[in-house]
């Protein structure tokens, strides 16, 4: 199962220069397993905002919701999720 997720990065103004860096590094861990792992297709940046676009391929909502929950930066990330279907007319 294919999930597009549009993550939004807000951290609370009271965190630390230092936290912050902790939690990014921490992130960039995590997520680079996950996409060694291949459960995380793949993460774009959206141009000119704290946010990214990242593509899942996962067994199910809850395995996803797991993943998801799992970020370091969980509490601090805004998360919209869109299911995904093979379209008709793709030839992939
Ligand atoms: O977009 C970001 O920097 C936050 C993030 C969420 C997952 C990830 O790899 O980075």
């Amino acid at each position: 199962m294919m999930f597009l997720a549009r993550m939004d990065v807000e951290f609370p103004p009271h965190l630390t220069p230092e936290q912050i860096a902790d939690f990014q590094a921490r992130e960039k861990e995590y997520s680079g397993s996950l996409q060694r792992s291949g459960e995380m297709a793949g993460i774009w940046r959206i141009v000119g905002e704290y946010a990214n676009h990242s593509l899942f391929d996962v067994e199910s909502n809850d395995e996803l919701h797991a993943i998801l929950s799992g970020f370091p930066m969980y509490p601090y990330l805004k998360i919209r999720i869109t299911p995904l279907a093979r379209h008709p007319n793709s030839i992939r």
